[in-house]
């Protein structure tokens, strides 16, 4: 079910847009902006209706323009519909510059104001298929297959992979081939939450329950009632913590904190990490019996490095074409270079050089310096040789090992020719 905040100052405006939309989903209302953070991690909105104003007779939006810059900046900000008077048409213009999906004048009609909530939904409803994972490399064509698979069984996965591979990406391929994927999908990054609030927000807590429980509140695993939690980072989970959740998957109910009453719960968990394997089996950090009630399967996501050129140049041209909304061109050495460089942030760093080149690129054709990377060699310390012929070596077994041994590719790589590539490895006796 979709999830729907607003946030008025004015009662009955927030009443009406709530009355108008609860046939799309839970709808819930704030009327102070400083309830606002506390509600978007609470509701966690699909769609935030923002009202402009929240003084009496301030009719700038600076408030507004303020809250809403500060939302879009957020993880998995919501789609936010800003509310306008008639006459600010300029404000409106300014939302959606900031990052409103769009806006709707008061008074508004009801239809309108559905079918603006609707749109915004839609849009932000994940694309079909698996088609936001690319990459053509054996490992990933590997990978979609296994998602296939065990998508649609209730199985629990484990999600091995460094930062930045796409591990929350294959949760949501998998979530989205399930029997559940008309259900909520809840992330919940165990990294950021700090220990003292992880089991309010898995199993929620009654008001009165701590000092800070104002109200009481369902925890995740209520929330995701038919759909999928995706429990982030697992690897941080405290001690103390793991042995309640083994409780709850085992027992399939939460207790929340402060109540005696357990609550049947019905999810399907998907877990990720990018902790290395032989730490996560450590007894002394993570539970076996936690483990095992998680990895029914695993699914491991292979680092960039490891899927070859061909997944790095395709990812290479869909990022800069999206950063720049048209095709991008980069110069043979560039493409040689960042095919060869080992990502250590995957695909997320990919796709932050990406934007940062399409922002600061000198002229029409990017080129490795656009990139704003730091090449290992650069970085190695002094005394690292600069003997040109060793380099040539470690170059041509590089674009070898990249290419998988496909003299073509490599020569391509390279920027020479197969029979040069032929003179060269004749020349190093590889
Ligand atoms: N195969 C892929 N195709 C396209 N985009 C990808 C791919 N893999 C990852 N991305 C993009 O890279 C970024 C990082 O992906 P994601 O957040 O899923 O990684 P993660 O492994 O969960 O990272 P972390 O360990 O830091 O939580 C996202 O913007 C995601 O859309």
């Amino acid at each position: 079910m979709s999830s729907l905040l607003i946030l008025d100052d004015d009662p009955d405006v927030a009443l009406a847009a709530r009355l108008a939309l609860r046939k799309l989903g839970a709808v819930a209302v704030r009327n102070d902006p400083r309830e606002l953070w506390a509600a978007l991690d609470e509701v966690a909105p699909d769609v935030l209706l923002l009202d402009m104003n929240f003084t009496p007779g301030a009719t700038d939006g600076a408030a507004g323009l303020a809250l809403l810059r500060e939302v879009v900046a957020r993880p998995r900000a919501p789609a936010v519909i800003v509310m306008t008077a008639y006459a600010e048409v300029e404000l409106a213009v300014q939302a959606l510059k900031a990052g409103a999906v769009d806006f709707i004048t008061k008074p508004w009609a009801n239809e309108r104001l559905v079918a603006c909530v609707q749109a915004a939904l839609a849009r932000r409803a994940p694309a079909p298929a698996m088609g936001e994972l690319l990459g053509e490399s054996t490992a990933m064509q590997g990978l979609r297959a296994q998602i296939a698979q065990v998508g649609a069984s209730q199985a629990s996965v484990l999600i091995l992979g460094e930062n930045g591979v796409g591990k929350e990406l294959v949760a949501r391929a998998l979530h989205r081939a399930s029997p559940r994927s008309q259900g909520p999908l809840l992330a919940v990054d165990m990294g950021s939450l700090p220990e003292a609030l992880v089991e309010s927000e898995l199993f929620g807590h009654k008001r009165g329950s701590f000092t800070d429980a104002r109200e009481s509140r369902p925890g995740r695993f209520v929330a995701a009632a038919g759909g999928t939690l995706f429990l982030d980072e697992i690897g941080n989970l405290p001690l103390a913590s793991q042995a309640k959740l083994l409780a709850a998957l085992e027992r399939r109910e939460v207790t929340p904190l402060g109540s005696d009453r357990p609550v049947a719960v019905d999810v399907r968990v998907l877990a990720a990490t990018n902790v290395a394997e032989a730490e996560l089996f450590d007894a002394r950090r993570f539970r076996p019996d936690l483990l095992y009630r998680l990895n029914t399967v695993v699914l491991r996501v292979p680092p960039l490095r490891e899927r070859g050129a061909g997944d790095i140049a395709l990812l290479l041209r869909h990022y800069l074409a999206q950063f720049a909304q048209r095709p991008v061109e980069i110069t043979p050495d560039a493409l040689v270079r960042l095919t060869a460089y080992r990502w250590p942030g995957n695909v997320r760093e990919l796709r932050q050089a990406c934007e940062r080149a399409t922002l600061l690129a000198r002229g029409p054709v990017l080129t490795w310096e656009d990139f704003g990377l730091i090449a290992p060699a650069e970085a190695a310390p002094a005394g690292v040789t600069l003997d040109l012929d060793q380099r040539e070596r470690e170059a041509v077994q590089a674009a070898l090992a990249q290419a998988d041994g496909n003299i073509s590719q490599a020569a391509k790589l390279l920027g020479v020719s197969r029979a040069a590539l032929y003179r060269r490895l004749e020349k190093h006796g590889l």
